[in-house]
């Protein structure tokens, strides 16, 4: 198997700027993030009526720091998260919110050049391996120039702050250095059938992957779900060494962190039912709860210990977990320390807004140059995956020969033209069905798409063109097995024109099925609903199509409203051209012709007569080829705008 030509560590001489191992790192700018009076409603679903879910929370974390937030589950982390990443709360929320960094706003785009987010759940490609991963992260984040290009001075305005290769293997290395990754470097993530790293190491993969850019602030969804204590220990641990010797403040929202993943964070934000029920350093969460009359026991778990105070979903009594919780949450809002919270922020804000805050453009890769990384890949995905790509490889080909053998050596007597057009229905429509086999790979390819775009990487224009591309020549191919084993197998119109023009349906049906595959698994992206309308949409067309009910009797509802609209329509029409306008069969012992053609005389049936009883006309092929490629197009449009508002 072929390794994909990527970088290497003594790569490039002109990475002369990139300094030290890990000096991208380095934050010398940002001093301070801040939350004031964070509050979020959103509509109650079964009341209807408007639910706070984060009330009035405050904070501030300097550089260097590290914050954990914690509270039992439904405490409003995530929301919390959200907003402080400026990302969409949660869906129809109305936030109220006043975020300052170093005492002043940030627009949006300065902000997401100044910040990354890692999800929960690890939007790795289990095909690559973690260099390529953070190769991949690298070239799809971070603006570079292509050698050879004449620089214009859009472009020379942008050289400036693009990467050199050197300088984007630097970065890699020493980010694999810092995460303790060197060792696994050329080992793949993992996928369902090849077993690849741990649990803990594609979080640091993860996590380093993100700081590719370069971010001051690194906001972490729960780095360690899913991890035993000792991984959850490793993995928080490397990411304060890290956030420590480059002086990055980093939030992480965390479930019931072990004592010694606790001590790792300096400070902490304790959240119940959206309250603040502590906010500050880790060392004085003891001392504030033992003034608050509820002792930390000396052997227990701080963070179990806590979330047992706050949380009133599990407690045996609800009344008395209640009370206490209101207790906690109204003694912190009066608290001096609740008080010492706010005067910080306004101090730094005035400290701050002297030193001013330069909000720059974030860096971006150039549009192009993310649609060839995608392309590459998507490329190594699919040529890894087996269960994306082999899987399916195997199938169609054994179609074909069941196909080619099931239909085997059909004569130009009467009696084939029936199995003929049978064998054109079965290998247009039931290839075209055959498309569901691809809803699993699209819907992951969905969510990575999903995840990288919320990192800012790019849009659904770039990932629509490199989804359309990168499945052409893999579907060309499917078509052309296909052809070659059945066509031939079957004994259709043996001409290599006719074979080509049989060849050209085919893909272009494959192409229009994938299209409508993506447009309903945009819509709804869930594997079962997904399945089930790619199929039963299918299963519409198949009826529609002229082969089940003749087109010139199907009724005027379903003729106007999908006949026209359905793909299968006009690949089947195109091949029943293909096979019969340029092909006679004999009428056999007693000359009862099936058709009635001019060859009547000569007790032979020529094939436009199977055409007519259809109502199908020759020399439309464009016509027909540029209607489908419509409907192709209007399927990625449609995909497109879905995926947009997505
Ligand atoms: N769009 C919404 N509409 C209604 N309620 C919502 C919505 N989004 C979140 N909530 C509610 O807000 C509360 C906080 O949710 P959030 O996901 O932030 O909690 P969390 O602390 O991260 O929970 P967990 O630890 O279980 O992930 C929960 O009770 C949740 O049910």
């Amino acid at each position: 198997m072929t390794e994909p030509k990527l970088e290497s560590g003594n790569a490039a001489n002109d990475d002369l700027e990139c300094g030290e191992d890990g000096a991208h790192l380095d934050n010398a700018t940002l001093g301070a993030f801040s939350w004031q009076k964070v509050t979020v409603t959103v509509k109650d679903h079964k009341t209807k009526q408007a639910k706070e879910i984060l009330s009035n929370v405050n904070g501030c974390i300097k550089a260097g720091e590290l914050l954990a937030l914690i509270g039992p589950s439904g405490s409003g982390k995530t929301t919390l998260l959200n907003v402080l990443a400026h990302r969409e709360a949660t869906s129809g929320a109305k936030v109220e919110s006043f975020i300052l960094v170093d005492g002043t706003k940030p627009s949006l785009k300065a902000f997401q050049r100044l910040s990354s987010y890692v999800e929960q759940e690890d939007a790795l490609i289990g095909s690559l391996t973690v260099r390529e991963t953070l190769y991949f992260a690298a070239c799809l984040s971070l603006p570079r120039l292509v050698r050879g290009l004449f620089l214009s001075n859009h472009i020379l305005r942008k050289k400036k702050s693009s990467v050199t290769a050197g300088e984007r293997t630097r970065r890699i290395d020493s980010l694999l250095g810092a995460f303790g990754l060197h060792g696994q470097a050329q080992t793949l993530i993992g996928t369902p059938v090849r077993k690849g790293i741990s649990g803990g190491q594609k979080r640091r993969v993860s996590v380093a992957s993100q700081l590719i850019t370069s971010p001051k602030i690194l906001f972490l969804d729960e780095p360690t779900s899913g991890l035993d204590s000792a991984a959850s220990y490793e993995v928080m641990s490397f990411i304060r060494t890290v956030a420590k010797q480059h002086n990055l403040l980093v939030i992480a929202s965390i479930h019931q962190p072990s004592t010694s993943t606790f001590k790792l964070f300096d400070k902490l934000l304790l959240l119940s039912a959206g309250k603040t029920c502590y906010y500050g350093p880790v060392h004085q969460v003891k001392p504030y709860f033992d003034g608050l009359g509820f002792p930390l026991p000396i052997m227990m778990n701080p963070a179990e210990f806590l979330l047992e105070q706050t949380n009133v979903d599990f407690a045996r009594d609800r009344e008395h977990a209640c009370f206490r919780l209101g207790k906690i949450q109204d003694s912190w809002a009066n608290s001096p320390e609740a008080l010492a919270v706010l005067n910080q922020i306004g101090q730094r804000r005035e400290e701050m807004e002297q030193q001013g805050f330069s909000s720059e453009e974030p860096l971006r890769s150039n549009k192009y140059l993310v649609v060839v990384t995608l392309l590459h890949r998507s490329f190594i995905k699919s040529y890894r995956d087996v269960v994306a790509y082999g899987i399916r490889f195997v199938m169609y080909t054994g179609l074909a020969i069941m196909m080619g053998t099931i239909w085997l050596r059909l004569d130009t007597s009467q009696g084939s033209i029936q199995p003929f057009i049978n064998a054109i229905f079965f290998g247009s429509a039931f290839m075209s069905f055959m498309a569901v086999a691809y809803v699993p790979a699209f819907l992951e390819d969905r969510g990575t798409f999903i995840k990288e775009r919320a990192n800012g990487l790019y849009g659904a224009t770039s990932f629509m063109i490199t989804n359309f591309l990168i499945g052409m020549p893999y579907l060309f191919t499917i078509a052309v097995i296909f052809s070659v084993l059945s066509y031939w197998l079957a004994n259709f119109h043996p001409t290599a024109t006719s074979f080509l023009t049989y060849i050209m349906w085919l893909f272009i049906d494959l192409l229009a099925a994938e299209s409508l595959v993506v447009l309903i698994s945009s819509l709804f992206p869930n594997f079962v609903v997904s399945l089930a309308l790619v199929a039963f949409a299918n299963g519409l067309w198949m009826c529609v199509g002229g082969f089940l009910v003749n087109p010139t009797i199907l009724n005027v509802f379903w003729r106007y409203v999908f006949h026209y609209i359905d793909y299968q329509t006009w690949v089947f029409q195109g091949m029943m051209v293909n096979e019969f306008a340029h092909r006679e069969y004999s009428c056999g012992i007693g000359c009862t012709c099936m058709y009635q053609t001019d060859l009547a005389p000569k007790c032979m049936i020529a094939g436009t007569g199977v055409l007519d009883a259809y109502g199908y006309t020759q020399g439309r092929t464009a016509k027909w080829v540029g209607i489908l490629l419509g409907i192709v197009v209007g399927y990625r449009m449609l995909g497109w705008v879905v995926l947009q508002r997505s």
